[in-house]
């Protein structure tokens, strides 16, 4: 590939490996964004539209579009507090997916069980700039200095082994199922910080002005992640049960209501959120309303 062809390319990071990994490649697939990857490489031209897509570990992709070496991204919202790169860069939508929660963990059994008792010890974790300032706050608050503050020591993976290790009291990791932290024996006592992936765009317009790409890229992937949180419920209802049925299902503006061919009916099309749809069924059962359908959808605009 000759690079140069970059220049007047949109270029849009992507986490190459990973949690966020395979999400990423579904979104682009939804948003119609077409390439193809050659296995070795990190840099590939988007068939159908002027962007070049880089592949990255996660934690490099806020400062790369911080810097504005790279316009717009894909990561956590963790790591991008994590590279300090909150100003550089803006969130232009939260994703929907790669939620999980930054949590304070120590030894279920053990004599710490709370944060108070475990400042002035040791934390290992990745995230030593988010716990560095938790902790911080805390040392101020009781005016400890030098060897008393907490100690704080990064490590880039397998956080969870370290109080087993005898290397920390306490750790600071990322907790999605709790899966990996209660395996490991310990529990979280605190919540530093709840996260998703975010599409984030920089702030340094170092490249030449994309702003009409990144606004349709945005609004393509809008669709696609609201397709994911909605499904449409169709049903079919008496005029006198309206009300109390359109009281469920509000749908986002208004419910779409048509006349049916039998006098003194409707049918009503609403959207609802996939994940009170079964919620919403039995509610409208309860009214009397008929023929309930819940429908996916594949892409939307809203
Ligand atoms: N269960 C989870 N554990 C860790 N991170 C998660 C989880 N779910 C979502 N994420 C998000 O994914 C981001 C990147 O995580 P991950 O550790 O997978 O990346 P990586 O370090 O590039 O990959 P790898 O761990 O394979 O080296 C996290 O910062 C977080 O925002
Ligand atoms: O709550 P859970 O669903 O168990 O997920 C959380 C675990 O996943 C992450 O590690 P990952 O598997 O990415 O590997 P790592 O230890 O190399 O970071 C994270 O650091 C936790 O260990």
């Amino acid at each position: 590939m000759n690079l140069e062809t970059l220049d007047s390319r949109l270029l849009f990071a992507i986490p190459k490996k990973g949690r966020l990994h395979e999400k990423c490649l579904q979104l682009l697939s939804g948003a119609d964004i077409q390439f193809r990857k050659s296995h070795r490489l990190d840099v590939c031209l988007v068939m159908n539209l002027p962007i070049a897509l880089i592949f990255l570990p996660a934690a490099d992709i806020p400062s790369f579009v911080g810097n504005g070496n790279v316009d717009i991204g894909i990561t956590g919202h963790d790591v991008v507090l994590e590279a300090g790169m909150q100003n550089k860069i803006t969130e232009v939508q939260r994703l929907g997916f790669g939620k999980c929660a930054l949590q304070i963990q120590v030894p279920e059994h053990g004599s710490i069980q709370s944060v108070e008792q475990l400042v002035g010890k040791r934390i290992v974790t990745s995230f030593e700039v988010l716990s560095g300032e938790y902790f911080g706050k805390l040392d101020d608050q009781l005016q400890l200095t030098g060897d008393q503050r907490t100690k704080i020591q990064y490590v880039g993976g397998s956080v969870e082994v370290a109080c087993a290790l005898g290397l920390a009291d306490g750790i600071v990791d990322l907790v999605e199922s709790g899966e990996t932290m209660r395996a490991a024996g310990l529990r979280a006592i605190s919540t530093v910080l709840e996260t998703e992936a975010v599409l984030i765009k920089s702030n340094t317009l170092s490249r030449a002005d994309h702003t009409p790409l990144i606004d349709l890229v945005a609004s393509r992937i809008a669709g696609v992640v609201a397709a994911e949180k909605y499904v449409v419920c169709s049903y079919n209802i008496s005029r006198e049960a309206l009300p109390l049925a359109i009281q469920i299902t509000p749908g986002r503006r208004a419910p779409t209501i048509s006349p049916l061919e039998q006098e003194g009916w409707v049918a009503v099309n609403a959207m609802v959120l996939k994940k009170d749809s079964a919620r919403v069924m039995d509610e409208l059962v309860k009214t009397g309303a008929q023929d309930i359908l819940i429908f996916n959808l594949d892409n939307c605009r809203v």
